[in-house]
């Protein structure tokens, strides 16, 4: 892979209907929005969406896009990340006050209320006016949480379950990674099973019948999702977040219990400087190549050697992403950061491998 081929993905008028999704004014159509309209009421009950899907298989891609259509314009995002730094919210590039990061736990179980209090924290601020009267809300999850837990707890909150309704569960699976995913993840199962709408994303990266097969796999374990080609125009935003309909499955789980990846640990490497795009790159593909079964996720934004921009960088599991441009850093804060999420691999092995590669780096988590 080459930085200087990376995708420029985060255009500016990317930039302005991030903007515009946070409530703030878009410079565009200003004569006829020149008169000022008293701000709708929020809807009796804001529907709320779960995006789901295991680690890696494209939520923030998708939530990106969902949140550049007009439809999802006035909409609130709480994301959760697994482990100590989280990136998500960073690599979405939609800084406001409308979106909210919970880290560190797995929004399933451990930080469970803290969901709750997320969750009340936003419509406290709605009330008081100290966030734009958000009319949606989408909450994306890790990539290893169940996702029934969280919905029981959307809907059993005395609060949140006043001012939300639950709205379509969508979950991502990825085609490369999504038919072993299904043989050995019991994440991945139950965020299947969970869905109104399964989203087949990296369709681009594997053969038409390998894709066809999956979609057709999936639709036979959750017949009552419609399973769509991230690709597809079909898969628009305004389909994603249309009711779906009426179902009791998102309040009973399967089997009564609830699965994530137990053994999984993530870890932050920090490397001080800008890093050596071609040790780095050589680096990623011989530790993803030679541990991929162990290293479910890395994600990071990193300097480089001769960039001002940051780069975003993704691994999962053995599939390294092309990276691409950031339009700038977040919170202008040149600071690279690499997360790891693994199960059954030291995390010291992999930050000394880093050191002896690719430079130094301070460990985090
Ligand atoms: N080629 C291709 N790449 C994709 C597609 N969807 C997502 N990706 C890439 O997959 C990588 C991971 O995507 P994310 O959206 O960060 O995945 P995620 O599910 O949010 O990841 P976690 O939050 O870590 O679980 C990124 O490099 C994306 O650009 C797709 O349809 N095709």
């Amino acid at each position: 892979m080459s930085a200087a081929g990376a995708e420029r993905t985060q255009s500016a008028a990317g930039a302005d209907r991030t903007l515009c999704a946070a409530g703030a004014e878009p410079g565009v159509s200003a004569a006829v929005d020149a008169a000022p309209k008293p701000a709708a009421p929020p809807p009796r009950f804001t529907p709320a969406h779960l995006l789901t899907g295991f680690l890696g298989s494209g939520k923030t891609t998708l939530l990106r896009r969902m949140l550049s259509d007009p439809a999802l314009a006035g909409a609130a995002v709480l994301i959760n990340e697994f482990g100590e730094v989280g990136l998500d919210h960073d690599l979405l590039e939609r800084i406001d006050e409308t979106t909210v990061l919970l880290q560190s736990g797995c929004l399933c179980c451990t930080i469970r209320g803290e969901l709750a209090d997320a969750v009340r924290g936003l419509l406290d601020r709605r009330e008081s006016g100290a966030i734009p009267a958000f009319d949606r809300l989408v909450i994306e999850s890790t990539g290893l949480a169940d996702p029934f837990p969280i919905l029981s707890t959307l809907r059993a909150d005395p609060i949140a379950s006043q001012h939300f309704r639950i709205g379509a569960t969508i979950a991502t699976v990825d085609a490369v990674n999504g038919a072993a995913g299904l043989a050995h993840r019991a994440e991945l199962r139950r965020q299947v099973a969970a869905a109104d709408r399964i989203v087949l994303t990296k369709s681009d990266l594997v053969a038409p019948e390998a894709a066809s097969a999956l979609l057709a796999r999936l639709a036979a374990l959750n017949p009552a999702a419609v399973v769509r080609d991230a690709h597809d125009p079909a898969c628009a935003p305004g389909w994603l977040i249309a009711d779906a309909d009426a179902s009791p499955r998102d309040a009973v789980a399967p089997d009564h219990a609830h699965a994530h990846g137990v053994g999984a640990v993530a870890f932050a490497i920090e490397p001080q400087g800008a890093v050596d795009w071609t040790a780095f790159g050589v680096w990623l593909s011989m530790l993803l190549n030679r541990h991929g079964d162990g290293i479910l996720r890395v994600k990071g934004i990193l300097a480089i050697d001769g960039e001002d921009a940051p780069v975003a960088v993704h691994g999962v599991q053995r599939l390294v992403h092309a990276p691409t441009h950031m339009a700038a850093w977040p919170d202008g804060r040149r600071a690279s950061r690499l997360v790891f999420i693994v199960e059954g691999i030291d995390p010291q092995a992999v930050r000394r491998s880093f050191a002896c590669f690719v430079g130094g780096g301070r460990g985090v988590g």
